[in-house]
């Protein structure tokens, strides 16, 4: 099946500076895992805004889903933006909404009729082992319970591609590994997922992952870019 992501030669300059993003150039294949690592500053979440529609190259070529995203008009974005979930290290859930009102908000926004909702809702709470915190308030939930929150969000619309920044970043090693295990399966399902870290014992946990690596600005080895990772980590 043709590639779900293309980046050719793509820069980002953000102001008048150097380029934080240089010559990016990459394919993501549909169902697919990727680990996006690389030291702290090497420009992990810009290239990940990119992906996901929050930011514009300054130049190259971008293709999600076999459409050109740097030339489509504005208010086309939107439409490719729903087909791609986003997971944030912070969880960026709504304070003020219960774990159910979170998770449903991706389906009202998306016009879905309140009777339609809250059997899919309930599912998807259940699968992220969080049937019984419904009524919960994020403020009442610990970080690793509001990044399942968060995930749950993420995948309700059914995306084909999860993009998650440093997701394990404020939970602690067991929940990592917990959280993981969600990625891992929801690739199974044919998801394609991108997970950007620099926690290097997060690499090894999916066998199958394939590991691209940023360092300042650059793919660092772009001709092994999307390699296995090495026995050592497995
Ligand atoms: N909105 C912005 N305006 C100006 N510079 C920015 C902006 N966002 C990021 N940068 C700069 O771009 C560079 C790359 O940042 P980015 O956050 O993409 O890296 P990162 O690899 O995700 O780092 P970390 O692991 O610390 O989050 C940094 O020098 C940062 O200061």
């Amino acid at each position: 099946m043709a590639n779900i992501v293309q980046f050719e030669n793509v820069g980002l300059r953000y102001g008048t500076g150097a380029e934080t993003l240089s010559d990016i150039s990459f394919t993501l294949a549909p169902g697919a895992f990727y680990f996006l690592t690389g030291p702290s500053g090497a420009g992990k979440t810009s290239l990940l805004r990119l992906l996901y529609l929050a930011q514009r190259p300054s130049r190259g070529l971008i293709r999600l889903f076999g459409e050109d995203a740097v030339t489509m008009p504005r208010e086309r974005l939107p439409g490719l933006r729903r087909r791609i979930g986003v997971v944030f290290q912070d969880f960026r859930l709504v304070p003020h909404l219960s774990a159910y009102d979170n998770v449903a908000l991706p389906l009202r926004v998306a016009g879905v009729e309140e009777r339609d909702l809250d059997t899919p809702v309930r599912e998807m709470l259940a699968w992220v082992g969080l049937g019984e915190r419904a009524s919960a308030r994020p403020a009442t939930l610990s970080g690793g319970e509001q990044q399942r929150v968060a995930i749950a969000r993420a995948v309700i619309g059914r995306p084909e591609m999860l993009v998650a920044d440093e997701p394990t970043g404020n939970v602690d090693p067991e929940m990592a590994n917990r959280l993981l295990h969600l990625f891992d399966a929801l690739n199974k399902l044919g998801t394609t997922i991108v997970v950007a870290t620099h926690d290097m014992h997060l690499l090894g946990r999916v066998t199958r992952a394939r590991i691209m690596r940023l360092d300042r600005g650059r793919i660092a080895d772009p001709t092994g870019a999307l390699r296995n990772p090495p026995e050592d980590l497995a």
